[in-house]
């Protein structure tokens, strides 16, 4: 695709967002038990035999699911921070448990932990993280839900130190080709994305 026709980021989220509206519930499920047996091994490869903390995310509507990526998590032994919105596109964190209860975000149409909310205290401890997504293309350029939170999010985890490979979560058709995506200065990439079917770095 040559400059001249590159798409802008909403009308690439708007199609992907599309499609994913047309995803059956079988194939919602069998996409859930790939995503949880890949991104288990990929934690296992980043905490390098031992436990350690990720941040994920609980896939709400037509999003990839990753309640069994992050009961997989959780089932060895690793920490599992989920995100909160607050004012001001922010994030908070709070620690996930088989019993944690979900409640839906004031700012968006999501579903968030109910518990003790943690800041960049919490994360400075963090292995990888798991990221939403809405596309990926091969250079690692990513586009979310237009929230604009984990562009936040990462620019200021990145400002505390944090280095922790980032996997965004797609559809393997969501993995576009490289340089597809339009960068603007506060996008911050993906080390990798993890789809159904498996896990690819991108760098
Ligand atoms: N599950 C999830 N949690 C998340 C995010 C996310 O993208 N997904 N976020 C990332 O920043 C933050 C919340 N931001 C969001 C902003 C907008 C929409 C939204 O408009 N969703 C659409 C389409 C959902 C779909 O693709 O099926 C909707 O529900 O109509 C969702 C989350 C923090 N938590
Ligand atoms: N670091 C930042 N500081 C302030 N505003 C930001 C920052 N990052 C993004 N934004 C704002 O958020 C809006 C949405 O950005 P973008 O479309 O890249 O979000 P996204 O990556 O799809 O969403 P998310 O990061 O929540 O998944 C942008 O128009 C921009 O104004």
């Amino acid at each position: 695709m040559s400059p001249q026709t590159l798409q802008s980021k909403d009308e690439i989220r708007a199609r992907h967002r599309k499609i994913r509206t047309g995803m059956q519930p079988d194939a919602l499920s069998a996409a859930a038990s790939g995503i949880a047996r890949h991104g288990l091994s990929w934690a296992a490869a980043i905490a390098d035999g031992a436990t350690a903390t990720f941040t994920a995310y609980l896939g709400v509507a037509h999003e990839p699911p990753t309640l069994p990526l992050i009961t997989a998590l959780h089932g060895a032994g690793h920490k599992v921070l989920l995100p909160v919105c607050e004012p001001d596109r922010a994030l908070s964190w709070v620690y996930w448990d088989p019993d944690c209860e979900f409640v839906r975000s004031r700012y968006a149409p999501i579903k968030e932990p109910a518990g003790e909310r943690h800041g960049l205290e919490a994360i400075r401890e963090v292995a990888g993280l798991f990221l939403p997504a809405t596309a990926v293309d091969l250079s690692g350029n990513r586009i979310g839900q237009g929230g604009g939170y984990y562009d936040k999010f990462l620019a200021d985890a990145e400002a505390a130190g944090l280095q922790a490979p980032r996997a965004a979560v797609i559809y393997d058709s969501e993995l576009l080709p490289a340089s597809s995506i339009p960068v603007e200065g506060f996008d911050r990439p993906v080390d990798a994305v993890l789809t159904p079917s498996g896990l690819v770095r991108l760098t």
